[in-house]
């Protein structure tokens, strides 16, 4: 009798994690569970072309450590913070795949970047690399129109209404970040003064 061995299955959240937040821990989760996928690689992006200002990287990746720590399903993946090039998802799932060809792998993504998704680099080949889960987000309509129906699924997940550039404000003027932010990035933030002031 011959039986074919399952294929790992790993997701893949891409962000700027600028800060991380508890709307990324739980899309990934939500994902993790919906997909039955056996561990979620957390990538913090390296050089984010399309943002004129961020955080040092190590910076990024350490608080997206510290928040992913207590999963043993989770962890963090330097592939876009040591690429020496501006960061692209064809290259990061490139790189995931020559790490990991045994895996079969589900980019996830929320309803905000999902909807820009047609103007990313090499976008025809990306459907080949990875199936692509959008999941909802509270302020962002979820749709998949104009994209390969076969290559992209939809997630509701528990409405979050939390975004980094609000953690980076509150944390600017003053006002708190528990509880949107797992307490060891609060305390990580904190620590390094990050974002006492804003550029
Ligand atoms: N609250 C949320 N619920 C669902 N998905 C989210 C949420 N916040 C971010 N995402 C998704 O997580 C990924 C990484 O997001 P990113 O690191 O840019 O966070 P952000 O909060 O959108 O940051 P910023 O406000 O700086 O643009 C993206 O696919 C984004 O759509
Ligand atoms: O490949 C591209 O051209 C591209 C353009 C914009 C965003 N992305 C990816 O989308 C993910 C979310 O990005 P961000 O900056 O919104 O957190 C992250 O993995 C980025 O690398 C990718």
């Amino acid at each position: 009798m011959t039986s074919t061995a399952r294929r790992p299955r790993l997701g893949v959240m891409g962000g700027t994690f600028d800060p991380i937040h508890h709307g990324h821990l739980v899309a990934a989760s939500e994902v993790a569970q919906e997909f039955d996928l056996d561990e979620v690689v957390f990538v913090p992006t390296g050089r984010p072309y399309y943002k004129e200002v961020v955080t040092p990287a190590e910076h990024r990746y350490l608080m997206t450590v510290i928040a992913t720590a207590s999963n043993p399903r989770f962890t963090v993946s330097r592939v876009d913070i040591d690429r020496e090039k501006p960061t692209y998802t064809i290259d990061t799932l490139r790189d995931l795949r020559r790490e990991r060809p045994d895996s079969d792998l589900f980019f996830i993504s929320g309803s905000d970047a999902i909807a820009q998704i047609l103007s990313w680099k090499d976008v025809a080949e990306l459907w080949s690399l990875a199936h692509f889960v959008a999941v909802s987000r509270p302020g962002h309509v979820l749709s998949v129109s104009g994209l390969p129906e076969q290559d992209v699924s939809l997630l509701e997940v528990p409405a979050l209404a939390i975004s980094s550039t609000d953690c980076r404000d509150r944390v600017h003027r003053g006002s708190p970040v528990w509880y949107l932010v797992p307490d060891g990035v609060v305390q990580y933030i904190s620590k390094h003064h990050l974002y006492r002031s804003v550029e």
